[in-house]
């Protein structure tokens, strides 16, 4: 067998499994690449809500991180929920010993409405994670934050996905639709092209943790090597699928479905640059 594919996750976790460290994992055993985690925040959550948090203290991060970086290969990194400034400065100083492709989530809110991170960090993410990634994947309240512009539109997206690579030091950004209307279209923006993705949008509030297994995804097919470009291609045909064969489980949003894209559930993903 050629030699297997490593990726980490640095993020909170979710213990009715569909979003966070949880859904990243899934992903990443669904395509076929070696998952690792670093535990930021365990988060007493479900489909419904956040019940309450517990942050790791930094020893207990940078342990983990170490423990990860001093003795196996890491091809990708993906980061999800972190809490404060002090979790952002310890991984990005640790990332930087890292020579793989970065797609950092800038999660700041749950799909149940509750702030995952707090005030200060989420000004904290530009200052330490932004300029060491490969990617970064806002959805349109996390990009009107980053920005400060409002976004209501596509050509709102487009304008976002560039001011976070000219004024930011970003190679690239994607900005994802999944809040507005119509059809579910992503743009990225690489600096020197713009990219768009689009589906049909799927009749449902089975949404937990898209976003985390999109950026997963991401991840995944960029330690595998493929380009941005297309490794975000497979990712969001990957998410559509997981979407559309959401499960119907939980009181709240549902989680999506992990295995969808082994049952050809695949749906046309219009890409376009
Ligand atoms: N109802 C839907 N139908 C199809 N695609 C969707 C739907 N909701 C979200 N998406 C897609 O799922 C991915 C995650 O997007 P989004 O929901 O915006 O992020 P987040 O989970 O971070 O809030 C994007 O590719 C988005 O276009
Ligand atoms: C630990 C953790 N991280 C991230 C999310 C966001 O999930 P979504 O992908 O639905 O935006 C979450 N609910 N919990």
């Amino acid at each position: 067998m050629s030699q297997v594919r490593c990726a980490l996750t640095i993020a909170g976790t979710d213990p009715s499994g569909g979003a966070g460290i949880q859904a990243d994992l899934k992903t990443f055993q669904e395509l076929k690449t070696y998952g690792m985690s670093v535990i930021t925040s365990v988060v007493a959550q479900n489909t419904t809500g956040v019940r309450s948090v517990e942050h790791m203290p930094l020893s207990m991060i940078e342990d983990q991180l170490d423990a990860v970086i001093e003795d196996m290969p890491i091809h990708a990194v993906k980061t999800g929920m972190i809490a404060s400034k002090p979790m952002m400065e310890l991984i990005a100083q640790k990332l930087r010993k890292i020579d793989a492709p970065y797609v950092m989530d800038p999660v700041m809110v749950a799909t149940s409405g509750d702030a995952l991170i707090n005030e200060e960090a989420r000004s904290f993410l530009r200052q330490y994670l932004l300029p060491l990634t490969t990617v970064v994947t806002p959805n349109i309240p996390e990009a009107e934050f980053l920005t400060g512009l409002s976004i209501a539109s596509t050509e709102d997206m487009k304008n976002a996905a560039e001011y976070l690579v000219h004024e930011y030091d970003v190679d690239a950004a994607l900005v994802k639709g999944g809040h507005l209307k119509g059809q579910a279209v992503d743009f990225l923006y690489d600096g020197k092209q713009m990219h768009s993705y689009a589906a049909d949008r799927i009749d449902t509030k089975n949404t937990h943790g898209t976003g985390c297994t999109y950026a997963a995804a991401i991840a995944a097919y960029l330690g595998k090597g493929y380009p941005l470009s297309e490794a975000i291609k497979h990712a969001k045909a990957f998410v559509t699928a997981a979407i559309s064969k959401s499960f119907e489980l939980g009181k709240g949003n549902g989680p999506t479905n992990h295995w969808a894209i082994r049952e050809n559930a695949g749906r046309e993903i219009t890409h376009e640059s």
